[in-house]
């Protein structure tokens, strides 16, 4: 079975999608765009992409492919320790770096730490922390430095001049396996964090209360949400979707009747699935 992730080797994804299937092939992507087109036209079953981080929060270009293509749902959800690490090619000097290349989520989840200790530094975005490691490793000459993880520093031979650079000790990243089937992923190598459903939401239309009613759907039932998320829907300012998961395992009267009277408030709901979520190493 062929699993697409953000690449290339050594980026945290494919860290994340090496411990969800340990004996499929991977398949490098250069982009979660690219992921989830992997997954749409069959070249892959399954992709695994970020969803969130504990500092950076949400990984706003998941949410909005999520939204945009229906046919994909969610079979589990993993969360995965990140420390993030400044690295050089090892024949070039520490002191004069002149550009830092990483993904904007680990240049922002480092964002203090570079702020204080190379502010003068040009940061620029790249695809993945990976793609980044693997440039540096590529131009040896040119004074740069990357953000990324100790497999890249080992795949790529760079040399770490900085370790766990990331402004809060406490740094995970949740990842979502994402497929056009609605099988639930099961592993019994990996501990359990619990269970979820996850939906996508559009009220009706924009009146007082709209989403007072909605989340009253929840309430009433004693259905707790452990994420609501708010995320543009690129039509207008002021008009959003919404990522909502509720906590604990399926309850077929209960998960059913809450779709329906959603349904009946004319919310737009595209249900993801009903999944569980694991724990990594990092
Ligand atoms: O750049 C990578 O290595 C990725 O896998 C992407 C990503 C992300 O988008 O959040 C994954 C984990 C870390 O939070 C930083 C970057």
């Amino acid at each position: 079975m062929k699993i697409a992730f953000l690449g290339p080797h050594a980026s945290f994804t494919q860290l994340a999608a090496a411990q969800l299937f340990p004996n499929e092939e991977l398949l490098p992507q250069a982009s979660i765009l690219d992921c989830f087109n992997a997954v749409e036209n069959g070249e892959a079953v399954k992709a695994v992409v970020p969803l969130e981080n504990s500092i950076e929060g949400t990984v706003s270009m998941t949410l909005d492919y999520l939204y945009k293509t229906p046919s994909i749902k969610i079979e589990a959800e993993a969360v995965m320790p990140i420390a993030h690490h400044l690295m050089i090619h090892p024949e070039n000097a520490i002191k004069n770096i002149e550009r830092i290349y990483s993904h904007p989520q680990a240049l922002a989840q480092s964002f203090h730490f570079l702020d204080t200790h190379y502010k003068e530094i040009p940061k620029q975005d790249f695809s993945s922390t990976a793609a980044a490691a693997k440039f540096v490793s590529e131009n040896p000459g040119t004074p740069i430095a990357a953000v990324a993880n100790q497999f890249a520093a080992n795949l790529y031979g760079l040399k770490i001049i900085n370790r766990n650079i990331q402004d809060f000790e406490q740094n995970h990243t949740r990842f979502i396996i994402i497929s056009k089937e609605q099988n639930t992923y099961q592993n019994d190598q990996l501990e359990t964090l619990g269970e979820k459903s996850g939906m996508l939401i559009t009220l009706p239309e924009d009146h007082p209360g709209g989403l007072h009613q909605v989340l009253s759907v929840f309430a009433w039932r004693k259905m707790n949400l452990s994420k609501i998320e708010s995320r543009t829907l690129k039509t207008g300012l002021g008009n959003y979707f919404f990522f909502i998961n509720v906590e604990g395992p399926w309850k077929e009267v209960l998960h059913e009747n809450a779709l329906k009277e959603l349904e009946s408030l004319n919310a737009n709901v595209d249900f993801l699935g009903n999944y569980k979520e694991f724990l990594l190493e990092s």
